[in-house]
This record gives C-alpha cells, structure tokens and sequence, in this order.
C-alpha cells in the first residue's frame, strides 16, 4: 500500500512557473496546501539523471531533506520520433538560458527552432510525431516515495502558434486536434495533457 499525503503540505519542487501553475490548478480540488520550492528558498538541484524518473526522484528527495515535507517533483520533455527521441529528458537544457527584461529564463523560441532544424534537415516528408512525457515524483523525508508516468502523443508544427501555456506548447498539436497546446485553454489541456495523465494516476492512487 502506497503512503498518501493526505491534507498536508505539499512542497511543489519546481522552479519553472509554468508547471507551477498547472500542477497547483490539478491539485486544487484535493485540499492539500501548496508551497513552490522556490517561496522555500530550496536550490534547485542538478539534474544529472538520464531519465525523467530519475531526474523527477532526483528533484523531489532533494525539495523533501531540504524543507523536512513531503515534495512533489515533475521531470517531463518531449520525445520526436524522427529525431530518436531527443530532446527527451534534455528538453529545457536546449533552450540556453537568457535574461528577459531583468529576469532569467529560457529562449523556447531558440529550442523550438533547433528542433525544427533537425526536423527540417531530414526532408518535407519527415515524420513529424511526438510526445510529451511527464514523470511525477512523491518523495517523503524519510526516504519513501512514488512514482507516476504520463504521456501525450501529437505531432511538431511550424511556424510556433498560440500564446498560453508555457515551454514547447507552441508547437505541439495534441492528438485528434488541430490546435497546439498554446492555443487550448488551460481547463482543457489538463484534460489531455502528459501532466493530466501522470496526475490521474497519482490522484487515484494518493486520493481515491
Ligand atoms: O526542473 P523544473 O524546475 O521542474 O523545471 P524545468 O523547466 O527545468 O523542467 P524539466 O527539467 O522537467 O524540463 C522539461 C521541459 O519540457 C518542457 N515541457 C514540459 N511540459 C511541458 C508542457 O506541458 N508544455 C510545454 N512544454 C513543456 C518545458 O520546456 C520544460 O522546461
Ligand atoms: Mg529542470
């Protein structure tokens, strides 16, 4: 039997804002009490791991020795068939990081582009499927955890459409749609996102 976090807090071990809100948004309706890592002052961890499980354990033991709180990591990326899988686990490492307007972040234009250069180099009939992977990680500071996978299976478009969401949401035309996930609303990407996959899971298991 899996140990539950009950009504707690939960410590969110993400320092990208984007994930932050979508994971607080699918946690909302379980009264559990939210803390980001970063509000904590946590360090955000390398992540020396060659899978997202890895990476997701890496992420969220850390967020739990150093807050004393069970923590909750997401490591997700997208994987493209005609590229062997890459970018993978390495997902937000292609996008440099860069300052915008007094704040550090990450050029996604750049990372969408590279992977459509890729995409490019290999003709117009290149297959353009993808997936996006999320991994979750529940880790307790006494060394207990779980683990939840999800995915979303779509295909790349160019030139990048949409404004909402976050990272390669652009570019990435769900299954059956024929909008990207920057053009869906965020009610209905957590119906059929990577993240809403992975969070069923964890849901039925740590809430049912
Ligand atoms: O490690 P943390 O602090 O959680 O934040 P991160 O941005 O570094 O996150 P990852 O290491 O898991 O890298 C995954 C990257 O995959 C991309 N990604 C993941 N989920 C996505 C989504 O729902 N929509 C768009 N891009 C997504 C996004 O660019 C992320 O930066
Ligand atoms: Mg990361």
């Amino acid at each position: 039997m899996t140990r539950r976090i009950g009504s707690g807090k939960l410590v969110i071990a993400t320092h990208n804002a984007g994930k932050l809100k979508e994971i607080s948004a699918l946690l909302a309706p379980y009264g559990v009490e939210c803390i980001s890592a970063g509000a904590l002052g946590l360090p955000e961890p390398e992540e020396t791991g060659t899978t997202f499980v890895e990476n997701a354990l890496i992420k969220a033991r850390a967020a739990a020795q150093g807050s004393g709180i069970v923590s909750l990591a997401d490591d997700s990326g997208l994987s493209v068939a005609a590229l062997d899988g890459r970018p993978g686990v390495y997902t937000a490492d292609w996008a440099e990081r860069q300052w915008f307007e007094g704040e550090p972040g990450r050029d996604w234009y750049m990372a969408m582009g590279k992977v459509e250069g890729l995409l490019a180099q290999q003709g117009p009939d290149v297959d353009r499927s993808a997936a996006f992977h999320c991994t979750l990680a529940l880790a307790w500071p006494d060394g207990e955890y779980a683990v939840y996978e999800g995915i979303a299976p779509g295909s790349l478009t160019w030139p990048p459409r949409g404004q909402l969401g976050f990272g390669y949401d652009p570019v990435f035309v769900p299954k059956g749609r024929e909008q990207t996930f920057a053009e869906i609303d965020s009610a209905e990407k957590h119906t059929i996102s990577h993240r809403a996959d992975a969070f069923a899971k964890l849901v039925a298991e740590q809430f049912g």
